[in-house]
Parts: C-alpha cells; sequence; structure tokens
C-alpha cells in the first residue's frame, strides 16, 4: 500500500510568554506579510515585534500563556489519519506551521524519514491567501528541496466551498441561532455575523482572491442552512498595524447592533481551531464590546474543528488531490492560478506542472 504523507500547515503560536517576541518576529519577517528588501524587512520586523510584543504577551495571558492551536492541530491530525485509514489509505498527517514550531523545516525532516511515495500539502486554511497557504507552500517548496524530499507531491490550494466544511458551519451557526432565539423571545430577530480574519486592502486589491473565497464560503453556508429571511453580515476582525484593512470591521457590525437591539451569533468562518483570535479576541474582547454596547445577546459559534464533516471532507480533498494529476484547475478565482503566484497551486502535482512544461510525466 502507498505511504502518503499529508502536511497540515497553520500558523502556528507561542509556546511560552518568552517565545511571543521570536514567533511575532517571524510574522512580520515573512515577505508574504511585509514586502521590500530584506534588510529593511528584517528591521521593521525587529521594530514591529518588539513593539507588539506587550499587546500580545496580554492576549496569550489570557490563555496560560501560550497558544492552544498546536494541540487541537494535533487532534485534527489524528482524526484525519483514522478518517484515511478507514477510506483504506496508510496516511501519517505531520504538521507545518509557519511561524512557531514544528516549523517547516521540522516536517520536511519527519516526511522523509518517513519516506513516503506521496505528498499531499494541506493548508488549513479553506480559503486561499498569499498571506497564510501561498507563504507556507512557498515555504514547503523551499525547504523540500533543500532536504532533498522527492516524493511525488500534490497540493490543496484552497477549499472554501467544500461539502463538508460547509455542513460543519451550516450545523454549528444554527445551534448558534437557536441557542439565540430560546433566550430573546420577544426581541428583534438575531443577526449572524460571519466573521474571518481580516487583510491589508492592498493586498486584496493585488489580486489576493482571499476576500472572495471568505464571501463564497458564507454563500454556501447560508445556502445550507435554508432559513428563510436569514439576516447576516460578513465582517473582518484582528485588524494589526496602520494599513487600510479590508471591511466592514467585525466590531462595527458589534457596535450597529448594539444601536439596533439585535442579538447576535458571531461564526467564525476562515478559523477551522480554537486560538488567541477566537478565545480572545472574539470571546473576551468582543463579547465585553457587545455588553458595553448593549447587544441583548451574544453567542459566538464554536470551530469545526474535529466535525465529522469537516475531517471527511478533508480525507476526500487528500483523496482528489492524488487523483488530480494533469486535471485542469477548478480554482475559485483564476487569477491566483495565472497571476502573481505564478502557477497553479489548486489541486495541482508535480505530474501536471511536467505535463503543463511538456516535460516527461512517467
Ligand atoms: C485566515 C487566517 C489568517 C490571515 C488571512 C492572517 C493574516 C494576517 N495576520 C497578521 C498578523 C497577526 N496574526 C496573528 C495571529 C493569528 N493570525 C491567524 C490567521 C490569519 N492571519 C491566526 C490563526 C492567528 C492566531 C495564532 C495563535 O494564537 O495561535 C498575530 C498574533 C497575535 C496578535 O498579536 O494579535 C498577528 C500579529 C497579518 C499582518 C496578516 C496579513 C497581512
Ligand atoms: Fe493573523
Ligand atoms: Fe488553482
Amino acid at each position: 500500500m502507498a505511504r502518503i504523507a499529508v502536511v497540515l500547515f497553520n500558523l502556528g503560536g507561542p509556546d511560552s510568554p518568552e517565545a511571543v517576541r521570536p514567533f511575532l518576529f517571524n510574522l512580520f519577517n515573512d515577505p508574504a506579510i511585509i514586502e521590500g528588501p530584506s534588510l529593511t524587512r528584517w528591521v521593521l520586523a525587529r521594530l514591529i515585534s518588539w513593539r507588539r510584543a506587550p499587546i500580545a504577551r496580554e492576549i496569550y495571558g489570557h490563555l496560560g500563556g501560550r497558544s492552544p492551536l498546536l494541540e487541537q492541530t494535533e487532534g485534527q491530525a489524528r482524526a484525519l489519519e483514522k478518517a484515511l485509514s478507514e477510506r483504506g489509505h496508510d496516511a501519517r498527517c505531520l504538521i507545518a506551521m509557519r511561524y512557531w514550531k514544528p516549523l517547516t523545516r521540522e516536517a520536511v525532516k519527519a516526511a522523509k524519514a518517513w519516506n513516503p511515495d506521496q505528498v499531499v500539502l494541506l493548508p488549513l486554511y479553506p480559503q486561499f491567501s498569499g498571506t497564510t497557504s501561498g507563504s507556507s507552500l512557498n515555504q514547503w517548496t523551499v525547504e523540500a528541496e533543500k532536504a532533498g524530499l522527492t516524493a511525488q507531491t500534490h497540493t490543496v490550494c484552497c477549499y472554501a466551498t467544500e461539502v463538508g466544511l460547509i455542513t460543519a458551519l451550516a450545523e454549528r451557526t444554527l445551534g448558534g441561532l437557536e441557542q439565540v432565539r430560546e433566550s430573546t423571545v420577544g426581541l428583534p430577530a438575531p443577526r449572524v455575523l460571519f466573521s474571518a480574519h481580516g487583510l491589508p486592502r492592498k493586498v486584496v486589491d493585488a489580486g489576493d482572491p482571499y476576500q472572495s473565497h471568505v464571501e463564497a464560503t458564507v454563500n454556501a453556508v447560508v445556502a445550507a442552512m435554508a432559513v428563510e429571511g436569514l439576516d447576516y453580515q460578513v465582517c473582518y476582525q484582528s485588524r494589526v498595524g496602520p494599513l487600510e484593512w479590508i471591511g466592514p470591521s467585525t466590531e462595527d457590525e458589534i457596535a450597529k447592533a448594539g444601536r439596533e437591539g439585535r442579538p447576535l451569533v458571531v461564526v467564525p468562518v476562515a478559523f477551522v481551531s480554537e486560538h488567541s483570535e477566537t478565545l480572545v479576541e472574539l470571546d473576551i474582547e468582543y463579547g465585553e464590546l457587545a455588553e458595553e454596547r448593549g447587544v441583548p445577546k451574544y453567542v459566538r459559534v464554536p470551530t469545526v474543528r474535529e466535525h465529522p464533516a469537516f475531517i471527511g471532507g478533508l480525507a476526500g480533498l487528500v483523496e482528489r488531490a492524488m487523483r488530480s494529476d494533469g486535471r485542469p484547475c477548478s480554482h475559485l478565482n483564476r487569477r491566483v492560478c495565472e497571476g502573481r503566484w505564478g502557477r497553479c497551486l489548486h489541486l495541482s502535482s508535480r505530474k501536471a506542472e511536467a505535463q503543463s512544461r511538456g516535460g516527461d510525466t512517467k
């Protein structure tokens, strides 16, 4: 039986208060986050991470000084291995974090040691952005080449409307809506805020498909929920730095709901596990804001984590990626396949690349 290494990519988070500054340095020193000459970026990253560290330490202080992201991702890795084994595969799921341990280099080393026949790269970001999936996938390519990892490699670049993800999100949202409705009888109808991590506007203007992918996810979830007259809004959280970010901001939408006396159901649509952005920003900071602004009820829906439909969906994506050699890209936004990122990442494989170059694929 073919041995498959599935590499799960995520952002990573500090594992101690001392790790906060170097984690932030790694993030701001990434050319996918801050463009420009490497020396300028290095200086800026030193400066910004030094300035941001006290705020970030306070954020992670609410979580015992560390991010729970790795434990959550490990749970998802074990669940996906089980789902793939039940489908008859010999798969091992490895984790590659972009900015903190286990870093991509370590994941490449672990993959090489296991000696797989096939490698499937699977970002735990349903919506593609050059700042997240693009950065992680590029890093993998660099490290794998350095380490001489030559196994056939397939890439899942995004899955914004994958049916398992949508089923899990719709179920979680319906649960939140029910909870709010039960406790707000006689009040105005609740509003659902689909909240995603934001991006600087100039990144989207340069062709990054993230925002259109987020909208595609929300449209699919709303259709799957099939609630007549559902009142909902897409919005963006987690702004950092002086640039203009895409909107509307989740904070403004909370304030608006307060003015209108609307109960709120808040759904994280771009995160698939719990970490500082959900447990601190959505639950604590925005929970307090909702109270201050007079929102009558505020319920935050849990992320999809190990929901069977979501994990089953990931297993299907792995299988499809391995079967997809040479098929044309069905990316949601072809610009990303042909534009800035140079080549199609969507369910592509080394074999497909070789074919497109007219090379020998045997
Ligand atoms: C969809 C996912 C994410 C996108 C897009 C994204 C872009 C992005 N993020 C920053 C800056 C920070 N992000 C931070 C934390 C963080 N970001 C994501 C996801 C996306 N980021 C996650 C899952 C996390 C949580 C990590 C954890 O807690 O384990 C942080 C650190 C926390 C803080 O200081 O607020 C920063 C900084 C930028 C600049 C950016 C796009 C340009
Ligand atoms: Fe972020
Ligand atoms: Fe593509």
